[in-house]
């Protein structure tokens, strides 16, 4: 498990307490819903009050004096006490309805919004299941106690404070015994609380978990299958699973413990109160009346007692969904915009340049650079191929152009603006990406493809211009084929492209990556996938398109190096040579290592009986 923060120390009330932006505007219809609560209980409460009136009044003087008509009016109170009731609920439901799922769907965006701003390295760290179950199960048990949990704990306890008041003015000494009987509910629930909060964040957590699995084996479907290791992962499932119930089932014991105590004090308490009031009642101390107000009262009261449990669980629960939802909202988004943006200077093309850039990974010791000290110059419209051994640090050199990671050290220069004094959206704008294991969206190849083409703001780009771009790409990428999926460039691919081969999701990444249009384009190792046929047809067609636009492509196979005008070597974490590839040729010695190497992988691997002849540019001969 990542270094997940787990727990927080700040009490329940400050913990709350963040929740107010997002609440704010609820406040009012939440706070309506809470006084037609009170009001509801209020009439629930004045009820036994008529009944004592009857009793002592109408009730024994009516039988006398056959006078009925204080009778028939303590009915209608009552009706009407009831009535009221019933109306007083059923607003109340109404009152907070809206403002819980408003403030559900507010929160959720907040949290996807930042989840867009936190930087790589935070996606590294924490799984998705763990966010996904934030962003779910979290908010929706936080909507339910705002709705319901949140309001009855305040009905609750202000019922049971009103009726213990009663109680107390109405019959003295049995209302101070009813109220000792408090004592040992306090300390049960504070103890409750306690361990409570524990098992309530241990059972979010463990849901977590088994949502990342979830997320995992589905995603990784394919190589389970194909390892038949469909076993292995339901295993792991199982196990996770039969934690969970178990957390689940201690949680539900602990809380019915409570339950069982929270039902039998007060009802042991009454137990005493009745023998008490028998007695007192006899000694003419109270009316019969007033002991029916007594123990109608009683009866009001304890229902709300019994409930706390289940209110201060939920209350719990919202705890432990608000710390979880907070640990991910407090993660400062270190990728963020300067607060003075720089604007890139007009007239100038796409010259990159990494100026003493070193680089670690954010959880790796800081000693373990991925990169130390790299100069190079990306002249604009020109393309350069980075070419290293595998783990040389390629990838991470081409993240930090985009600021997909920042530099640890040194700077990366767009056109002689330090990227981070670019705002993101700008940045975004001139560097497009296309990776080798290309991430597709569950929408229309055409909104796949035209990802990066603004549709609104300065640089929107008009319908008639988006479509002509979408065509282009896809011809540059030799991506002819999604003209005959179902419903053409409408037809909408799968999550991740996973209803299309590998191929063809490397070359609607790639056409991604072109329809932008951008003056960077940073290309790791986008045709690894392709065959030999499509491979050259791509190649040829992407040397034309990506003149005047500054390239950056990782070279994983010699026919990648065949696009380039230089060669960057990456070794140890430096730069060690820059140039045509025939002059590195004859005097990188690691260069020949490293092309040979390559040649070996795309003889072996990706094209036995192949040769690498097409991969070197014209007129060169690769050799190691
Ligand atoms: N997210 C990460 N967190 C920590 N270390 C990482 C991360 N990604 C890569 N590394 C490490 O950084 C080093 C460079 O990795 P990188 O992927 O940049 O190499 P590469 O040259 O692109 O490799 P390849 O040719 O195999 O794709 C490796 O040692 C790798 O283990």
């Amino acid at each position: 498990m990542p270094s997940i923060p787990a727990g927080s120390t700040l009490s329940t009330l400050a913990s709350f307490r963040r929740l107010l932006p997002y609440v704010r505007t609820a406040i009012p219809p939440l706070a309506g819903g809470l006084l037609s609560a009170l009001g509801a209980s209020l009439a629930a409460l004045a009820i036994p009050h008529v009944l004592q009136y009857v009793v002592d009044g109408p009730l024994t003087r009516g039988v006398a004096t056959r006078d009925w008509t204080g009778l028939a009016w303590s009915v209608v109170l009552v009706l009407a006490f009831g009535l009221a009731e019933v109306g007083l609920v059923a607003l109340r439901r109404n009152l907070v309805m809206y403002p819980g799922t408003r403030v559900e769907h507010a929160m959720r965006m907040a949290m996807f919004r930042h989840l867009q701003d936190l930087p790589a390295a935070f996606h590294d760290r924490w799984p998705g299941g763990q966010l996904l179950s934030r962003v779910m199960g979290d908010l929706g048990t936080l909507r339910r106690w705002l709705v319901f949990g949140l309001l009855q704990l305040v009905l609750n306890v202000c019922t049971i404070a009103v009726g213990v008041g009663v109680l107390v003015a109405t019959a003295g000494w049995l209302g101070l015994v009813y109220l000792a009987g408090a004592l040992p509910v306090v300390v049960i629930v504070y103890r409750f609380s306690r361990r409570y909060r524990v098992i309530s964040r241990r059972s979010q957590d463990q849901s977590g978990d088994l949502a990342n699995t979830v997320e995992e084996s589905v995603h990784g479907i394919r190589v389970l299958k194909a390892f038949g290791r469909g076993h292995d992962a339901l295993h792991s499932f199982t196990g996770q699973a039969d934690t969970l119930r178990r957390t689940e089932l201690h949680k539900a014991s602990v809380d019915a413990r409570l339950m069982a105590a929270l039902t039998l004090i007060p009802e042991l308490t009454l137990g005493v109160c009745l023998v008490l009031g028998v007695w007192l009642a006899g000694t003419g101390q109270v009316t019969v009346g007033e002991l029916v107000l007594f123990f109608a009262t009683t009866a009001v009261v304890n229902g709300p007692v019994v409930d706390l449990g289940m209110s201060l669980s939920m209350t719990i629960n919202a705890r432990s969904a608000v710390d979880r939802y907070f640990e991910v909202m407090e993660t400062a988004p270190d990728l963020t915009d300067p607060e003075r943006p720089a604007a890139l200077p007009a007239g100038r093309r796409g010259d990159v340049a990494l100026r003493n850039v070193s680089f670690a990974y954010p959880d790796a010791d800081r000693r373990a650079r991925v990169l130390e000290g790299v100069d190079l110059d990306l002249p604009a419209g020109t393309t350069t191929a980075l070419v290293g051994l595998t783990g040389s640090g390629k990838s991470t050199l081409a993240m930090l152009v985009p600021r997909i990671y920042d530099v640890t050290g040194g700077e990366v220069l767009l056109d002689g603006v330090d990227v981070r004094d670019l705002t993101r959206e700008d940045l975004r704008r001139h560097v497009a990406v296309a990776f080798e294991d290309p991430t597709l969206f569950s929408a229309s190849v055409r909104e796949n493809v035209l990802l990066g083409v603004p549709e609104s703001g300065p640089d929107a780009v008009d319908e008639a211009e988006r479509t002509r771009r979408m065509h282009e790409a896809l011809e540059v990428a030799q991506a002819s084929f999604v003209h005959d999926l179902p419903e053409g460039v409408e037809t909408r691919i799968g999550e991740e492209g996973l209803s299309l081969s590998g191929g063809q999701r490397q070359r609607l990444a790639l056409a991604r990556a072109i329809a932008a249009r951008p003056r960077v384009l940073v290309l790791d190792d986008p045709l690894s996938a392709l065959d030999v046929t499509t491979e050259e047809a791509v190649t040829h067609r992407l040397a034309d398109v990506l003149r005047g636009t500054t390239t950056l492509v990782i070279a994983h196979r010699p026919s990648t190096v065949a696009l380039a005008d230089r060669v960057a070597v990456l070794e140890g974490g430096r730069i060690t040579a820059v140039g045509p590839h025939s002059e590195l040729l004859a005097t990188s010695a690691h260069y020949r290592h490293v092309i040979s190497s390559l040649e070996e992988d795309y003889v072996s691997h990706d094209h036995p009986g192949s040769s690498a002849a097409p991969a070197a540019p014209a007129g060169e001969e690769v050799s190691a």
